[in-house]
């Protein structure tokens, strides 16, 4: 750091120390670092109503949808001159908290100037003045929609060799923070505090804490507070860029109520979403308590009479109630719903370890406890029609954009440097219907769509579902000759690939070779990838990306595409894409989009061809 550095630095060592990675929420990070520099984060914590116990060496799962919750994306460029840094952020599925901002950092100044991306934006401006050793700095907002100053905070700093002591005037004036932080005798040993008084209510809270780092790699925490919630953590870097994290909190006036454990673990580099930038989409959020996620896998449900939802959570052991899937031999799935003649039957996998704190009884406790809530709601699926009417719709790009963008790829297929073989660009449609539509019963309806599909579904708490009815291969693994796979709308070319598995090849690591794939795409990946960046003009969110689970001795991943989001309301996005190679037809290559999304399309039309049949058979016209 040059300089006083920037205004959030001012505390942050103390508030570091003392609150940073105690939350007992999931908490799932990925980074991915481009060729140029270009850093690309996106962090999502949610509370789960279960905890995914996520072990190193035993038999682990975790939904890869727990990575699609609040999604917030960072992209920075680094030093675009010296001391220069800009920074475009925003927050998925509200894409209208999108800022661009830019930071200089000066020998004798630290300033930052942001603005929100929207038509009357929150322009925010923060300056340090000082030294190294001794900083004074503002932190100010303006709503330029109503033309008032929505934050004014100020801060100063001391900073010795192992001493920082600072004092914050936040919330408008309305609450004054000193906090210290201090490096005992040079050791690997830090203690923190921080008071803080708010004048509007009078009243104090105080939290100290220590850290120690126990190795290079692993650190413990704790803390206290005058509330008398108690709180440590252990944090543990397994591999590179990779943290293990047990946090455990107790409120010592209600030792009686259970203490909450969490454990996350962060993974570096794993572009899970097709351009490293996975919005969950611009829908509004599903109100629900409980996870919904639902994976149909190589051997579809038998039939849908009753809804058995997925919580997600519990975490994959062998315990031997893994079903029996294809060939009969055992298979290990996070949820398994099977109907047989007088019962069905729901059985999940859970995951322990008894030298952590997440013990059998723990997990069965946390079993018990969805499956009681599960059995609770029950609902009876219509899978025969959605019963709803589109009202509107619009796509995006529109037949005029395809058009171009499409002309655009082939010029580069055709061009000198032949540098592009195929890419793969995609349309995002959004239908409005008269009634709120039901993920499961939409993808109920869709399973006459093919009994090959891979259907699922992927609802984290308050979020959109993800819906899709993805293509999967047959049973037997031949040859990697390629034969042609008729379904009800499209036919495609498809061979099976199999390869077995080195003991030291992490399914992560396979995933993110195998992803994105030609198919989804282009070729080669960097230049179709960069194409899709320049000139697809909306997110694909989680479409075209990996959907499935990882289960320690297996993983099951299918590929996003033949999806749909559905939010809050009675908003729907169809995603369909297409390949463009020399030769394309783009006017055939929209027809192709129709066609592929029109699976959910005729879904979604019911009441008109319901009306149409009414009629007809009034008029006594045979359709
Ligand atoms: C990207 C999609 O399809 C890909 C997968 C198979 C066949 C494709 C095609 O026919 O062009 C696409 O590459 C989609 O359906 O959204």
């Amino acid at each position: 750091m040059v300089g006083p550095g920037l205004y959030p630095e001012i505390g942050k060592k103390a508030r570091d120390l003392l609150y940073r990675d105690y939350q007992t929420d999931h908490k799932f990070t990925l980074t991915t670092y481009t060729s140029n520099g270009v850093a690309i984060t996106a962090t999502s914590t949610k509370k789960a109503d279960l905890i995914y116990a996520v072990m190193p060496s035993a038999p682990f799962f975790v939904l890869i949808a727990s990575i699609f919750g609040q999604v917030v994306t960072t992209v920075t460029v680094d030093e675009l001159t010296p001391g220069l840094k800009s920074i475009l952020s925003f927050a998925v599925p509200d894409q209208r908290s999108g800022k661009f901002e830019v930071q200089y950092s000066h020998d004798y100044a630290g300033v930052s100037a942001s603005i929100g991306l929207t038509a009357n934006p929150v322009v925010n401006l923060s300056s340090v003045f000082g030294t190294k050793a001794l900083a004074v700095g503002a932190d100010v907002s303006l709503d330029t929609a109503t033309g008032n100053l929505t934050k004014y905070n100020a801060g100063l700093s001391f900073t010795n060799d192992d001493l920082i002591a600072s004092l914050n005037l936040n919330n408008k004036g309305d609450s004054l923070t000193a906090s210290y932080y201090h490096i005992v005798n040079h050791s690997a040993t830090a203690v923190g505090a921080e008071l803080t008084h708010s004048f509007s209510s009078n009243e104090n809270s105080l939290t100290f804490g220590t850290q120690h780092t126990l190795d290079p790699l692993t650190v413990v925490k704790a803390r206290f507070n005058n509330s008398g919630k108690a709180s440590a953590l252990l944090q543990h870097e397994w591999r590179p860029k990779s943290v293990w994290t047990i946090s455990a909190e107790v409120d010592t006036k209600a030792i009686d109520k259970s203490s909450k454990v969490g454990r996350w673990v962060q993974r570096p580099s794993c572009s899970l979403s097709m351009n490293g930038c996975g919005a969950a989409g611009d829908l509004g959020a599903v109100a629900g308590d409980l996870p919904r996620c639902f994976f149909s896998a190589r051997a579809p449900l038998p039939d849908w009479p009753t809804l058995a939802i997925a919580g997600a959570g519990g975490a994959g052991s062998s315990n031997g109630n893994g079903a029996g899937g294809v060939g009969g031999e055992q298979r290990q799935r996070p949820v398994e719903y099977n109907e047989l003649e007088e019962s069905s039957v729901l059985a999940t996998t859970i995951a322990w370890d008894d030298s952590l704190s997440w013990t059998w009884q723990n997990a069965v406790k946390e079993l018990q406890s969805t499956l009681q809530k599960i059995s609770s709601s029950p609902i009876k699926v219509n899978n025969s029609t959605l019963q709803t009417t589109i009202v509107n719709l619009n796509h995006v790009p529109t037949k005029a954009s395809w058009d171009l963008a499409v002309t655009k790829a082939l010029q580069m297929i055709k061009g000198k440097q032949r540098e592009l073989v195929k890419v793969v660009l995609a349309r995002c449609s959004r239908y409005i219907t008269d009634t709120c539509l039901d993920p499961v019963e939409l993808l109920a309806c869709l399973k006459v769509e093919g009994q090959n599909a891979y259907q699922f579904c992927i609802q984290p708490p308050d979020a959109p579902a993800f819906v899709g009815n993805s293509m999967i291969c047959d049973d037997v693994v031949v040859h990697p000759s390629k034969a042609l796979r008729k379904l009800p709308r499209v036919q495609h070319l498809s061979a099976q690939l199999a390869a077995r598995i080195r003991n030291e090849d992490d399914e992560f690591d396979i995933l993110n070779t195998l992803h994105p794939s030609p198919a989804v795409c282009g070729l080669p990946t960097e230049e179709a990838r960069q194409f899709i960046q320049d000139y697809e003009i909306f997110d694909r969110g989680m479409y075209a990306g990996p959907v499935g689970w990882f289960g320690g001795a297996e993983s099951e991943f299918a590929v996003g595409i033949r999806s749909a989001l559905l939010g809050k309301g009675h908003s729907t996005l169809v995603y369909a894409g297409a390949g463009i190679v020399e030769g394309t037809n783009p006017s055939f290559e929209w027809d192709e989009l129709d066609l592929k999304a029109s699976q959910f399309a005729k879904l979604l039309q019911y009441q008109e061809q319901h009306i149409c049949l009414q009629e007809a058979e009034n008029m006594g016209t045979v359709i």
